[in-house]
């Protein structure tokens, strides 16, 4: 049967999130939420040098033995990523059974959400998911639009952002607005900002606003990439 998951963005900012496991998977999932700013339960006996290197930082607090009923308490969500089938399904099944949404690594069906391959670009979020299909596509598919858009959309993001505060704070209606955002959208910004051409950049917003980068009080370092444009 084709589930049809619903697609949403949570802010899990201070909220504690379950991992069981510590394996390449279990990281994946916490290097992901801790970009998100979710507080880690990490639970596994043993772990594998990319977790033993995120349970070291801050954000995850780590038990080293084998998942327990209470590791429950007080979670959000919760990720089952150990290597034992029945471990992932008893602590899904438990967490079903208290109103907390989980995902289970290996029988997705066992659970209530899935991870889809994604990456950033300042606010801009790009996710791929098959349901399950194929994980493989996912990756791939991720990896191309990553190309796709590069570097600069971080910025390009900041600059719209900065654009639409300032249209919107500007008054008029909402079709005089939706013509300045699709003029701005469908321009050369991303290609000027590629090429460092500030000048250019500067060009296109006056024609389309009649204010320019200094006007929104963007300067040279807005218009750079910055490493957290691309967080996991
Ligand atoms: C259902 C889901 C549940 C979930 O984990 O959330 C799930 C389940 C399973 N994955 C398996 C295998 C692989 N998973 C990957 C990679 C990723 N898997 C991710 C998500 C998901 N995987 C969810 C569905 C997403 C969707 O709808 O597409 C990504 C996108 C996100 C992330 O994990 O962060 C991340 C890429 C991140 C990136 O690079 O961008 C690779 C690729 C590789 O390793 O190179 C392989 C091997 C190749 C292959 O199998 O395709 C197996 C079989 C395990 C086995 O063989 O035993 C199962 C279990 C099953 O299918 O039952
Ligand atoms: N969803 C996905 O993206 C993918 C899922 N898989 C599936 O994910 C599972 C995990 O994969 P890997 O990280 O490579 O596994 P792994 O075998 O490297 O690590 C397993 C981890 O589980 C821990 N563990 C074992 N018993 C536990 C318990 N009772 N409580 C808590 N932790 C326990 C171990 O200490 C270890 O850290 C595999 O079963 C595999 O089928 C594999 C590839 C991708």
């Amino acid at each position: 049967m084709v589930l049809s998951y619903y697609p949403v963005l949570l802010d899990v900012r201070g909220r504690e999130v379950l991992v069981i496991g510590g394996g390449p998977v279990a990281a994946r999932k916490v290097g992901g939420l801790l970009a998100a700013g979710a507080v880690v339960r990490l639970v596994a006996p043993e772990l594998c040098a990319a977790a033993v290197e995120l349970a070291l930082g801050p954000g995850v607090g780590y038990h080293a033995r084998g998942f327990e009923a209470s590791d429950l308490d007080g979670v959000v969500l919760v990720f089952c990523a150990s290597g034992d089938s029945a471990v992932n399904a008893r602590a899904a099944e438990l967490a079903r059974s208290r109103g907390i949404f989980v995902n289970v690594v290996d029988a997705p069906e066992a659970g209530d959400m899935i991870v889809p391959a994604h990456f950033r670009r300042g606010e801009l979020l790009v996710a791929v998911a098959t349901g399950g299909a194929s994980p493989a596509l996912s990756r791939r598919l991720r990896q191309r639009l990553e190309v796709e858009f590069g570097p600069e959309w971080g910025p390009l993001l900041r600059l719209l952002a900065a654009a639409r505060r300032a249209v919107l704070a500007g008054g008029g209606d909402g079709a005089d607005h939706r013509r300045v955002f699709y003029e701005l959208v469908d321009s050369r910004l991303a290609e000027f900002l590629r090429a460092g051409d500030w000048a250019g950049v500067d060009g296109l917003l006056r024609e389309a606003l009649g204010l320019g980068l200094a006007d929104l009080g963007l300067g040279p370092d807005d218009l750079q990439p910055r490493p957290e444009d691309g967080r996991p």
